[in-house]
This record gives C-alpha cells, structure tokens and sequence, in this order.
C-alpha cells in the first residue's frame, strides 16, 4: 500500500524546500550542532517528524526539510566556574549582546541582571546590562523575588537576545534590577540569577514570564537540561543533549512534583560512611543549584555529624561545624534505587577563622522539605528532563 504524506506536510516541505537552500546532505538524522541567531519555531520539525513517521514505507524527506529541521533543534553547554568554597556557580551569559556571569538556579524562575538601571551604589564592581542598547521594555512589568538566605532583589523588565553557550533565546523576560540586597552587591562575581525552576513561581507581575529553559524548550533537540557541576574545578550545564562521557554507569530517573514550582522528588534511606545499616527515607526533596549546602531532616544531620568527633550544632555559627582536622565520613544516599556517595572531604564546606569548620550537611529546620545543594549536585550528574509527559529528575555517578 503507498502512502501518500498529508498535502500540509508536502506543502510544508515544498515550502521549506524553496525557502531553505538546498545544501549537504545529513545521512543520519543526529543532532551534533546548534543554531545561532533567528530560531525557527516548530515548521520544520513537524514536516520532518511526517517524514521520520511514514519513513517505514518509504518516505524521504528533502535534504532541506532536514537540514531546517536541524538549525531548528538547538543544543549545547556553558561553563560552571565555582565561587571560594564552591559557594556557587557562575556562567558566562549574552544577555542583548552582553556577558554577565550568571548563577543558574534550579531553585528559582526568574532570569534578572544587575544593570544601568540598578543604583551605583548597589551595582559597583558588577557586570551591568544596559537595555538601551537591544532591550524592549515590558512597561508597566515587576519584579520581586526574595530568597531563603534573606537576599532579595526587584526591579523592571525586558524583552532582550538571550544566549547561553550555542543556544538562543531570541525574546527572553531580562528581569532588570532596580534594587539588590546587600548579599549580591557584595558577590561582585555575581551579576545576577538565571533561573531554572518552572515558570510557575517567576515573580513579574502583571503578566508571569517564562524561564530561559521554557523559553528555548521547543527549539531544544531533546527537552531536558543537565547539571555537571565540580568541586573546585569548573563543570558544565548542557541544554538540550545529554553528554554521555560526563557520567559513569546509568541514569536513574525519579517523578518530579511541579506543584511548588521546584524540582521536588522524593529521596529515600541514607547511610553514614561504611555502615551498611540503611537509616529511614528522607523523603520530600528538592534538586537545587542556587543553594551551596545540603539541607536533611534533623534525625539524618545527627546521625551523619555522630560520626565526626568534636562536632557540635553550634547557636554562633548558624549551624554544625567540627574541628578542620576532623576525618569526615562519606554520606551515601538512596534515590530510585539507585546510592550516590558524597565524599567526606566535601562536606567539610568551609572554615570559620577559629579553627573549626563549617558543615555542608545542614538541617533543613523551617524549610519544610530538604534541600539537595550544590554539595550533592557536584557528587552527581543531574538531568532535568521534560521529555514526557510529566517532568523527572535523572541522576547518575560521575
Ligand atoms: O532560596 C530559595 C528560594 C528560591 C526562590 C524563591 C522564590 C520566591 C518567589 C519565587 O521564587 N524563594 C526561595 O526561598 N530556596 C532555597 C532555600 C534555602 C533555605 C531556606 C529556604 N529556601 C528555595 C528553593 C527552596
């Protein structure tokens, strides 16, 4: 039996076929390379996916539909350059034709900048968009945001070219700040967050904007973006692909609740250094690369700084610190079945100038769910992936 392409699909490739120069040929349909500059929205994409769908019974697909189909499909990666003590992670973005360095932030929506219109006084040292040169000005548009270390900033909003490695964002929400708390004027690395949680929780008002990710989604050759964050060393965020030679063994994927707006999931039991005992489940969780430290319940934290002689949960300190000659065990944890090991040496996060340390496994007192920081995520490979029907986390060893 022959089947004959739906006429849309033979009119969309015609069209595409005049309007895309013929050039080589791709034998394979993979995606290596990104496209730069204008992203072709989701044409070429649906006649190649006619084409790929009838492929069985013989249907080609013009090298033009392929080739518009593949400028279409973006992807690629940015550095991850870690701050002192691995604090936080910085990416070097083009936001209307400027770089800032940038701290991705899977905790949070909202893409906002230090820029010529944040006061000089707030804004010294840092990196500034100036949306005079390319921005469209959402007039009327605000933005809020506060976070769970008491920092915050607010400002106006932009429409602007966003770029992050090879992939654009040709019209993304460029939240401007207007004011900064002092915790980010004094980062001067900093220059401002690209936010990596669902749209949900973005703080413009009247009108909530998309994310970067939401942005460029359905331009990506896969929905998904990773996380290969290092200590002390610079790591990576891939858009779009997953880099096979970034992890070792497999990626085991868990469900993801969207209802808070935050990659949250459920982690199961722990362990402590080489006891084999499997303690009780952590439960709800979130993957979170804006927050430096490892928030557990307090049951988990106690058992884990047991292990470790001279600890203490110090009132002064805000939290748990040890001598810094202290040994430090290895903390094991168990999502979907699968165990991932942070070494010891990275839980000794930082030192407090008397001698003592401060602990990267923290309680998760007054948050309401833990927090799986940048002292987990840089133990792992993450995956964000929104390639079905419902959002879930991968992770693997590295
Ligand atoms: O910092 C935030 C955080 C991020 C975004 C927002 C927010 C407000 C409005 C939209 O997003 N609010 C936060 O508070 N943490 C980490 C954290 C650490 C410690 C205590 C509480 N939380 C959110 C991801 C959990």
């Amino acid at each position: 039996m022959q089947y004959h392409l739906t006429t849309a699909a033979l009119v969309a490739a015609a069209t595409l076929s005049m309007a895309v120069p013929v050039v080589d040929r791709r034998s394979t349909f993979v995606i290596e390379q990104v496209a730069a500059g204008q992203v072709v929205k989701s044409g070429p994409i649906e006649a190649m996916k006619v084409y790929n769908k009838y492929a069985k019974v013989g249907a080609v697909a013009p090298s033009a539909v392929v080739d518009a189909a593949a400028a279409a499909q973006q992807s690629g990666s940015v550095a991850a350059n870690p701050e002192q003590f691995d604090e936080s992670y910085l990416c070097p973005v083009s936001v209307g034709g400027q770089t800032l360095n940038l701290d991705f932030d899977t905790g949070s929506a909202d893409l906002w900048v230090f820029s010529t219109v944040t006061p000089s006084n707030e804004a010294t040292g840092h990196a500034k968009y100036n949306p005079n040169t390319s921005g469209v000005k959402k007039s009327g548009y605000t933005w809020d945001i506060s976070y769970g270390d008491g920092s915050g900033a607010s400002g106006t909003v932009y429409a602007d070219k966003v770029v992050v490695g090879p992939v654009t964002a040709t019209s993304q929400a460029v939240e401007a700040a207007t004011s900064v708390s002092a915790q980010f004027t004094q980062d001067t690395n900093n220059d401002g967050l690209l936010g990596l949680a669902f749209s949900s929780i973005n703080t413009v008002q009247p009108v909530q904007q998309n994310t970067f990710f939401d942005t460029v989604k359905s331009s990506l050759a896969n929905k998904l973006f990773t996380a290969d964050l290092k200590h002390a060393a610079a790591g990576s965020y891939g858009f779009g692909y997953i880099d096979s030679s970034k992890y070792a063994g497999a990626i085991t994927y868990v469900p993801v609740s969207t209802s808070n707006g935050f990659w949250e999931f459920t982690a199961g039991g722990y362990s402590v250094g080489s006891s084999t005992s499997t303690a009780g489940s952590i439960g709800d969780s979130i993957a979170d690369t804006g927050t430096s430290l490892f928030y557990l319940p307090t049951s988990t934290v106690s058992a884990y700084y047991r292990q470790v002689s001279g600890a203490q949960n110090s009132q002064a300190q805000g939290g748990y610190i040890f001598p810094c000659s202290a040994t430090l065990p290895n903390f094991h944890v168990s999502i979907g079945g699968a165990t991932y090991t942070v070494p010891g040496s990275y839980i000794n996060y930082a030192p407090n100038g008397d001698g003592t340390c401060f602990g990267g496994i923290q309680a998760n007192t007054g948050i309401g769910f833990s927090i799986f920081g940048d002292i987990f995520l840089k133990s792992v490979f993450a995956v964000f992936d929104q390639t079905q029907s419902s959002p879930r986390l991968g992770f693997a060893n590295q």
